[in-house]
C-alpha cells in the first residue's frame, strides 16, 4: 500500500444525514451499505452498524436486505477492494468515499456465477450515491473516474492487487499468518471457507417433532433439505426465519450443525442441575432443555443479550433461571454445585467468520491473548461450582490454539481435570455435506 493510503479514518461520519435518494434504488442501498462499512472501519460491528442506520431511517425491508447483502459482500472482499483503491485513487479517499468505492468494487468483482447487478448500473448508481451525501459529493467525479478506469483496466489492476496476500485472501496479514502457523496443512481451505456464504442449518426440537416428520413437513412446503446430524437439518436455499415452517411455534431453531454437538456431549439427565455460564443468545441452553427436564441456570454478563435467551425460551416453551452476572466471579452463586457446566466462553470468533465477515477487520492481533486470559479466569472460577463426578464442557468458536487446545491442556493440568472424549477442533466446512462452523470442544470430569 502506498504511504498516502495508510489508513487515517475520520471517526466522525455524518450517518444521521437523511438522503433524498429513492428508497428502492441501488444508489440508496449502496450509500447505506457504505455508511455501515465506514462504521465498521471505526470499530463498530456490522450488525450494530446496520441497526444504527435503520433505527433512524425509514428503510423498507427490501432495501434493508439489499444494504445488508452489499455490506456483507464488501466485508468478504475488502482486502481486494482496498488494494484496488490504493492503485486507482490518487490519494487515500475520505472514509465514506473509500467505503462507497469498496462496496461498488465488491459488486463489480462478485464471485457469483451471475453478477448481482449489471456493471454499468453499479457504476452509475455509485456516482448517484456519491452525489447525494455531503461527505462524498465533492468526490463524485473521482468516484466516476476510479470505477470507469477499473472497468477499462480490470485484468491488470486485479493482477497487481492479487500479488498482496491481504487482497488475495481478504483477511488482515496477521490473521493469514496466524492461520498458517496454527494450521500449516489446512490454512488455505480454512481462509476460503470463511469467505463463503454460510448455510442455513436448523435444529429440530425433539420435544415437538422427529427428524422424519420435519423433513416431510419441509417436503410438503416445497423446501429442499437434508438431515446432517441427529437434530440438524440443512435447507438447500437459505430463507428468512418467518418462512421456516414451524419456527414461530418452536418446532425448530436456527443453529449451526457444529454448535448442535454441545448439548448431547454434556449428557444431561432429567433432574440434573446445569449451569450455562455464557448463555446468550441461548442456542445451547435451549437445546439442553429440549433433550432433558433439567434445572438450568443461564448466565450472561450482558443483560441485553440475556434477554434474547428469554425470548428463545419463550418461543420454544422452555424454562430456565436467567442471571445477569460475570462468570469470572462467584458473587452470584448460592454455593450449590452443578452436575453439568457449559462454558461457551467469549473468544475471537475466528471460527465463524463466514457468518460474521466483519470480525476479521475488527479484531486486533492482541485480542487472542486478552480473550484467552479472560476465559481462563472464567474456567477456573466455574470449576469450584462443579459437583464431584460432574462434567464441564469447554467450547469456543475460535481457530486459534491459544484460546482452544492450549487453553484446555493448561486447564486440565491446573485442576487435575480428567479429559473425556470430545471432538477437539472442528475446522470450518468440515467433512463433506456437514458444513459446520469452526468450533472447539473439550470435555472435563471432576474426580468423584
Ligand atoms: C460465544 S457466546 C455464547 C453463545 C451461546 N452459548 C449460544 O450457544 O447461544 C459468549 C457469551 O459470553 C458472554 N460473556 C462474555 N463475558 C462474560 C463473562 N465474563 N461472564 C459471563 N458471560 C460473558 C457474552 O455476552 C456472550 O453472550
Amino acid at each position: 500500500m502506498r504511504a498516502s493510503h495508510a489508513r487515517e479514518f475520520k471517526p466522525a461520519l455524518q450517518t444521521s444525514f437523511q438522503t433524498s435518494l429513492k428508497g428502492d434504488s441501488l444508489a440508496y442501498s449502496l450509500l447505506g451499505a457504505a455508511q455501515a462499512v465506514a462504521l465498521v472501519r471505526t470499530g463498530t460491528n456490522l450488525p450494530q452498524a446496520l441497526a444504527q442506520l435503520w433505527a433512524r431511517s425509514e428503510t423498507s425491508p427490501q432495501a434493508r436486505g439489499a444494504m445488508q447483502d452489499i455490506a456483507y459482500r464488501c466485508m468478504r472482499q475488502l482486502g481486494q477492494s482496498e488494494a484496488l483503491i490504493a492503485q486507482l485513487a490518487p490519494k487515500a479517499p475520505d472514509p465514506l468515499v473509500a467505503a462507497l468505492l469498496a462496496c461498488a468494487l465488491a459488486l463489480m468483482t462478485a464471485p457469483d456465477a451471475v453478477a448481482p447487478y449489471e456493471e454499468f448500473t453499479v457504476v452509475n448508481q455509485t456516482v448517484t450515491a456519491a452525489e447525494a451525501h455531503p461527505d462524498t459529493a465533492r468526490a463524485k467525479a473521482m468516484v466516476n473516474a476510479v470505477l470507469r478506469r477499473f472497468q477499462r483496466e480490470r485484468a491488470a489492476l486485479l493482477e497487481t492487487a492479487l500479488l498482496q496476500p491481504v487482497a488475495q485472501w481478504n483477511y488482515p496479514q496477521w490473521w493469514i499468518d496466524a492461520a498458517r502457523t496454527a494450521w500449516p496443512r489446512d490454512w488455505q481451505a480454512i481462509l476460503q471457507a470463511g469467505n463463503g456464504a454460510p448455510p442455513l442449518t436448523l435444529r429440530i426440537n425433539a420435544r415437538k417433532t422427529s427428524m422424519e416428520q420435519y423433513l416431510q413437513r419441509l417436503q410438503q412446503a416445497g423446501m429442499a433439505a437434508s438431515a446432517i446430524g441427529p437434530y440438524a437439518v440443512r435447507l438447500e436455499k437459505p430463507v428468512g426465519v418467518h418462512l421456516i415452517p414451524g419456527f414461530a411455534e418452536g418446532v425448530v431453531s436456527v443453529q449451526d450443525a457444529g454448535a448442535q454437538l454441545a448439548a448431547p456431549l454434556l449428557d444431561v439427565q432429567d433432574g440434573m442441575r446445569v449451569l450455562d455460564a455464557c448463555a446468550a443468545p441461548g442456542g445451547k441452553t435451549c437445546h439442553i432443555l429440549e433433550l432433558a427436564d433439567a434445572q438450568v441456570t443461564a448466565l450472561d454478563a450482558d443483560p441485553k443479550r440475556l434477554a434474547r435467551v428469554g425470548e428463545n425460551l419463550e418461543r420454544l416453551q422452555l424454562q430456565a433461571t436467567l442471571r445477569t452476572a460475570d462468570a469470572q466471579s462467584a458473587a452470584w452463586w448460592d454455593g450449590q454445585q452443578f452436575d453439568r457446566i457449559l462454558a461457551d466462553v467469549p473468544c475471537t470468533a475466528s471460527g465463524i467468520v463466514r457468518r460474521h465477515p466483519d470480525i476479521r477487520w475488527l479484531r486486533r492481533k492482541g485480542d487472542t491473548l486478552q480473550l484467552a486470559t479472560l476465559s481462563a479466569k472464567i474456567l477456573d472460577n466455574l470449576w469450584q461450582m462443579l459437583a464431584p463426578g460432574g462434567k464441564l464442557l469447554f467450547v469456543t468458536c475460535s481457530l486459534w490454539p491459544q484460546e482452544s487446545e492450549a487453553q484446555a491442556a493448561a486447564f486440565a493440568v491446573r485442576h487435575q481435570a480428567v479429559r473425556l472424549a470430545a471432538p477437539g477442533q472442528l475446522l470450518p466446512g468440515g467433512v463433506a455435506g456437514q458444513d459446520q462452523d469452526g468450533l472447539f470442544y473439550a470435555l472435563f470430569q471432576k474426580n468423584a
